[in-house]
């Protein structure tokens, strides 16, 4: 069984501060872990917009906190983020999140993460494995 803490991860390299500086994503579980998935509990900037495409992973997010939007660029819908909201992304849409306010989110991507994926300038993640 594995059991950590929120307050035990700060400052380690298990916090991940996006190069943009629009989020961070305190990251609980990762591909090392062997879960089949990775586990995020992840902060969305307040006043900050991230243009996003995982073209190599799947995400669902559920938001627990805050208030902001997400806009499908793929269906140009935009649905409002508040607690209580979940989304999947099991299409590889495009999207933009916006945080109005600071926005808590719990993420699940798979394949999990490695723990060091940032955004490139098309809001991809690489797919890297623990060999990479
Ligand atoms: C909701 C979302 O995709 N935020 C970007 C960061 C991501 N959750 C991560 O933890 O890498």
């Amino acid at each position: 069984m594995i059991v950590r803490k929120l307050e035990e991860l700060k400052g380690t390299d298990a916090e991940f501060k996006a190069a943009k500086g629009t989020w961070t994503s305190r990251r609980m579980l990762l591909a090392r872990d062997k879960m089949g998935f990775s586990f995020h509990d992840t902060l969305i900037h307040a006043g900050t917009e991230t243009y996003i495409h995982y073209a190599n992973h799947l995400e669902a997010v559920y938001c627990v906190g805050g208030k902001g939007e997400l806009q499908d660029l793929d269906n140009g819908v935009t649905y409002p983020l508040y607690d209580g909201v979940m989304y999947a992304l099991n299409g590889h849409e495009r999207h933009y999140l916006r945080a109005e306010e600071e926005l808590r989110m719990i993420c699940v991507f798979n394949p999990p993460l490695t723990g060091r994926e940032d955004h490139d300038e098309n809001g991809v993640y690489p797919l890297l494995t623990e060999e990479d």
